[in-house]
């Protein structure tokens, strides 16, 4: 089976990730290779998701899958997008949830539209010319309180129509099935022939 390091710190990324690949790659973790995150300097989510994939392989010297990925709400024209890990300024979800909940406190329903986005990179190496980059799209609400108890980050603002819950009400098998990241993986999957 092909080694695969995946290039996040982020334990709820990794358990999802893992989960939708561990049947067809052996995973490692960057962290067993590096401790330190690279600065995430790129403009869009492909931008950083390609910067971390290289610097992924940079250290590990195996090939690299970087997800970069976060929640774009429509009244705050895609905030807080790109910097959604750290957007109250900690690295922390319940804070950024707060934070999140206090700026939207006054937007009715309708406004308050949103989607999680994903792109994931691969590269073969660090330098690799051509990485393989898929990207996925996942619609929902922004709730007025936080709601369940599964995933990690925004999941319990995330109000899924469909499914009349939020994001961290479903089972973690069906977020890994329907969520951005699930579409994204998807996507990377048909691209590599898996
Ligand atoms: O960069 P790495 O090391 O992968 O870890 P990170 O947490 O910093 O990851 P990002 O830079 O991609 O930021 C993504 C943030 O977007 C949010 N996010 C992404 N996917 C999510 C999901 O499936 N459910 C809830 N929140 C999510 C969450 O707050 C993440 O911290
Ligand atoms: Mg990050």
């Amino acid at each position: 089976m092909n080694t695969l390091v995946l290039a996040s710190h982020n334990a709820g990324k990794l358990k999802e990730l893992q989960a939708m690949l561990g049947d067809r790659f052996q995973v490692r973790s960057v962290a067993e290779f590096s401790s330190e995150a690279p600065e995430e300097t790129g403009l869009s989510f492909i931008e950083n998701a390609i910067l971390k994939a290289r610097h992924a392989a940079r250290v590990s010297g195996l090939p690299a899958l970087a997800d970069d990925s976060g929640l774009a709400v429509d009244f705050l024209g895609g905030a807080p997008g790109i910097h959604s890990a750290r957007y109250s300024g900690t690295g922390d979800d319940a804070a950024n949830n707060t934070k999140l909940l206090e700026v939207l406190k006054d937007v009715p329903d309708a406004r308050r539209g949103a989607q999680f986005v994903c792109a994931l990179a691969l590269v073969q190496h660090a330098e690799d010319p051509l990485p393989v980059v898929c990207e996925g799209l996942w619609q929902g609400r922004i709730l007025h309180a936080a709601r369940g108890e599964h995933g990690f980050g925004y999941d319990p603002l995330f109000w899924i129509e469909e499914h009349g819950c939020s994001s961290a009400e479903l089972s973690p098998e069906l977020k890994n099935r329907i969520s951005h990241r699930a579409l994204a993986m998807q996507r990377f999957r048909q691209r590599l022939g898996l």
